[in-house]
């Protein structure tokens, strides 16, 4: 007699056909990313539902499986939001980046080293793969020091002058810390937290942690998984193959703001310094990332540093 768990993943015949297909027209994507290092940021907006949390899961083991090596960097900007709602302390954001003092930071701390990570970290275990969470304080892993404001950065500079405590922006990190974990099997889960040479700790915005990793671990790919379709313009229509000053106008003129700053400034500094290319895509839609790789059509925004 068959158990319920058999039964359950028994297909018909017309289903099996489909799926054989279905890994039959993945196998070029397969041989072409096999061996090759995918970072993947997970944004807080995209991991609301428990169904959508799963899916993504899932593709992460099963890149694993193929013998694609995963690396899991995780937002949770909502989640962080919400503690400190039920404490009662205020946030508010400039150029995409909460403003942290201490008291903020130690709930960034609990919340993104602790609930968030542990949640991926089980999610990707309980489907049969091998997670091992860390923030940048493991193994001294992400060098930080206090965000340094830019051009691309147009609330920071208009406004007079704000402190915004705690932000920070990688100096430096270990690579031998992620391959150690690589080396042995398991997939990397990191938590956007960095300290500095006296151990303060800084709250990183994570899309800026996924491309200084990309670039670091000489990605193939960096995916930024988010809460729209990709970039868009004044009309609502994604945009796609843009190079640094085509983005430099979008600042400029107000199309780009917001959380959507940081995603595209680190996506172009990303494919500046040698991931082949990156990807903003709408983590909202389920297996955003197998759909992402394993097809010619891709989804998103795509940005590379051709001209
Ligand atoms: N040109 C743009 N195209 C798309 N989204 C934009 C744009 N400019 C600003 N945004 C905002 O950026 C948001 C994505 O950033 P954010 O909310 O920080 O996502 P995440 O939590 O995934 O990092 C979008 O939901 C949108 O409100
Ligand atoms: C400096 C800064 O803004 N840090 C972010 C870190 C988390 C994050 O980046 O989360 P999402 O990717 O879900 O937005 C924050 O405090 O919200």
């Amino acid at each position: 007699m068959r158990s319920w768990k058999e039964k359950e993943m028994t297909l018909d015949r017309e289903s099996a056909i489909q799926v054989a297909s279905v890994l039959s027209k993945a196998l070029p994507y397969i041989q072409r990313f096999s061996g090759k290092t995918i970072v993947i940021k997970y944004g807080g907006n995209a991991m609301e539902n428990e169904e959508l949390k799963n899916s993504f899961a899932r593709d992460v083991v099963l890149m694993k499986l193929v013998g694609i090596n995963p690396i899991i960097v995780h937002g949770g900007g909502p989640q962080i939001g919400e503690l400190l709602d039920k404490l009662s302390i205020p946030t508010r954001f400039v150029d995409g980046m909460r403003v942290t003092d201490s008291a903020t930071m130690d709930v960034v701390e609990m919340v993104l080293g602790g609930l968030v990570n542990k949640d991926i970290v089980a999610l990707i275990n309980r489907n049969g793969g091998t997670a091992l969470g860390l923030t940048g304080k493991d193994g001294n892993f992400i060098k930080a020091r206090k965000l340094e404001i830019k051009d691309s950065m147009p609330e920071m500079r208009k406004s007079e002058i704000i402190d915004i405590g705690h932000v920070g922006e990688v100096e430096k990190i270990r690579k031998s810390v992620i391959t150690m974990l690589t080396n042995s099997n398991v997939i990397p889960v990191i938590a956007p937290i960095g300290v500095d040479e006296n151990g303060v700790s800084y709250n990183i915005n994570a899309d800026l942690v996924a491309g200084k990793v990309a670039e670091e671990l000489d990605a193939e790919k960096l995916i930024l998984l988010t809460n729209i379709a990709g970039l868009q313009d004044k009309g609502g229509n994604i945009l796609t193959g843009l190079n640094g000053e085509q983005v430099e106008g979008l600042i400029e003129d107000g199309t780009i703001y917001g959380g959507m700053l940081p995603k595209i400034r680190c996506a172009l500094d990303a494919v500046n310094n040698g991931v082949t290319s990156a990807h903003i895509i709408d983590g909202r839609v389920a297996h955003a990332t197998l759909l992402e790789i394993f097809t010619d059509e891709g989804v998103g925004t795509l940005i590379t540093n051709k001209p």
